[in-house]
């Protein structure tokens, strides 16, 4: 059984943690700069500083990003590189309640939450989020530390650059691109391709900073 530690002790870890159960990891436990105590019967092991000694005496032991994202930054794939280059494998985690279908390629670190489809032919990048009942159409192309939020629907053939934030419940229509580092609002459509790196919202989805 695959050993992992979980990064971040808020709500998108609680979320993570229970995910990890239901795939049957084992869950050493996660790190915050506090001590939020047990999260679903994961106990806290201390903050980031533990990591370095941690792998040292487990060699295989793996570990998830637990932080969630509700911006445009890069902070989740650069702390992930950062235990890359301690020696923590970064497997993609896949509730048992999703779908991902045919010739999926998932980066490493993904997650891929309940309730979420994947359909054929699309490929993640590393350390996304697909949360709770979002939808990747067929062969879409997500880069690196993109957060698909709860509810989402990616249409055939979309793009989606590295760090971008596609808020809750947020529609893109079949393929359109969208550059990197760019958040689309809560509710948002996206309708035709998004060049420039910023905030966009409304439908059709249009730049407010
Ligand atoms: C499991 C989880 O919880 S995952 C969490 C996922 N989180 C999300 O999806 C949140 C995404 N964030 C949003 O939608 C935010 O509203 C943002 C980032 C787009 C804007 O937030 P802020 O930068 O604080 O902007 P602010 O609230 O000041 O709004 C600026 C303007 O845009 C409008 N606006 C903000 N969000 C949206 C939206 N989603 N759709 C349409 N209009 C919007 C506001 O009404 C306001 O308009 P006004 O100037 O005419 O009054």
């Amino acid at each position: 059984m695959d050993r992992v530690v979980v990064i971040g002790g808020g709500g998108h870890a609680k979320v993570l943690i229970c995910v990890l159960k239901k795939s049957g990891y084992d869950i050493a436990g996660y790190t915050d700069r506090q001590n939020n105590g047990l999260i679903l019967g994961a106990p806290y092991l201390g903050n980031d500083s533990i990591l370095a000694e941690m792998i040292r005496k487990d060699a295989g032991c793996r570990a998830i990003i637990g932080i969630g994202k509700i911006d445009a930054s890069d902070r989740r794939i650069r702390l992930q590189n950062e235990l890359l280059a301690l020696g923590y494998g970064f497997p993609p985690v896949v509730s048992p309640h999703a779908v991902v279908n045919e010739e999926v390629r998932l980066g490493a670190g993904t997650a891929v939450l309940d309730g979420v489809v994947v359909n054929s032919g699309s490929q993640i990048g590393r350390a996304c989020i697909l949360n709770t009942n979002s939808t990747v159409e067929h062969d879409c192309r997500i880069g690196d530390n993109v957060h698909i939020a709860p509810g989402v629907t990616l249409s055939g053939g979309v793009a989606v650059g590295d760090n971008c934030l596609i808020g809750t419940g947020a529609n893109v229509i079949q393929g359109v691109g969208i550059c990197p580092n760019c958040l689309i609002g809560a509710g948002s459509t996206v309708v035709k391709d998004i060049t420039i790196p910023g905030t966009y919202v409304g439908n059709p989805a249009k730049r407010i900073r």
